[in-house]
């Protein structure tokens, strides 16, 4: 935070308010992210976390204030593959039928203006998907149909069709939501190649004693604004206390040890 700004931010939020119809849901947000920085958003449900990230992809509207990305004001961003977004909540549903590469494949499909059969995809693409299939870990079930895999399995399905776009900037809404502990960790480290890779992260999460690891930087919101912005280690327990997991219908709730909240600021960096 001392450094100067040598390079252009990936996110300049000024003075953003962003909301739904009539209603401003968020106010008067001050946010910059450097390339590299991996930002953990954390706070009470309904706080206006998951409205800050649709704020950034033009998703809620922004009702006063500006925003940028990649230094240039986000309605004018014409490559949009330059975000990778997984929305909060999201599997894939049961009535989907299409094996985890096809589903890979349609993060490539911004790259491609006219959409072209699977089998005529080039090999170059082809390289691109599995790879990105390889780094969420999912190798031997590329040809699984995704219907058959389980809710944590899917969230990574989706990390994946989002790396297949080759994204500068991830934004995941609650990536570990409703994952068990030992595929927490397997998530975080697919987290972790993307950042060592050079990839910017917003994360939306209340577990961020699974992502301690590889966060920068945490913001907390509440009411609608950020009330810290700052190292995660110098977060206390109070600052999101209240915070609850979601237990989704399509996910297996966590199990019950799963630490809830931020560890005490010794052992964190
Ligand atoms: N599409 C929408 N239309 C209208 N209001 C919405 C919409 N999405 C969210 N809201 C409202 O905006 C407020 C903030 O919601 P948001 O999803 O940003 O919270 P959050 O901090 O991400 O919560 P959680 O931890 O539960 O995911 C809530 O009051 C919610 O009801």
């Amino acid at each position: 935070m001392t450094s100067p700004r040598l390079a252009t931010p990936v996110v300049r939020l000024r003075s953003a308010s962003f909301g739904y119809a009539e209603r401003v849901v968020v106010t008067g947000v001050d946010l910059t992210v450097d390339a590299g920085e991996v930002i953990a958003v954390l706070g009470p449900n309904g706080s206006g976390k998951s409205t800050i990230v649709k704020g950034i992809l033009g998703l809620a509207q922004l009702t006063s204030g500006t925003v940028e990305l990649f230094g240039e004001a986000a309605d004018e961003l014409s490559d949009r593959t330059r975000l990778g977004y997984v929305p909060q909540r999201h599997t894939l549903s049961a009535a989907i039928k299409a094996t985890v590469e096809e589903i890979v494949a349609i993060g490539r499909v911004p790259h491609h203006p006219v959409w072209a059969p699977w089998r005529q995809y080039r090999r170059s693409e082809r390289r691109v998907i599995r790879d990105a299939i390889d780094v969420v870990g999912l190798g031997s079930q590329r040809t699984h149909d995704v219907a058959t895999l389980s809710g944590g399995q899917q969230r990574r399905v989706l990390i994946a069709r989002a790396l297949a776009s080759s994204p500068e900037l991830f934004l995941l809404d609650e990536p570990t939501a409703g994952v068990d502990v030992g595929n927490q960790q397997v998530l975080a480290d697919v987290l972790a190649r993307l950042v060592a890779s050079g990839a910017t992260m917003i994360i939306v999460t209340h577990e961020l004693a699974a992502l301690r690891d590889i966060v920068t930087r945490a913001v907390v919101v509440r009411d609608g604004g950020i009330t810290y912005d700052g190292p995660p280690a110098a977060l206390s327990d109070s600052d999101h206390a209240h915070d609850h997991h979601h237990h989704d219908d399509d996910l297996a709730p966590p199990p019950s040890h799963l630490p809830r909240q931020i560890p005490t600021t010794g052992s964190a960096r």
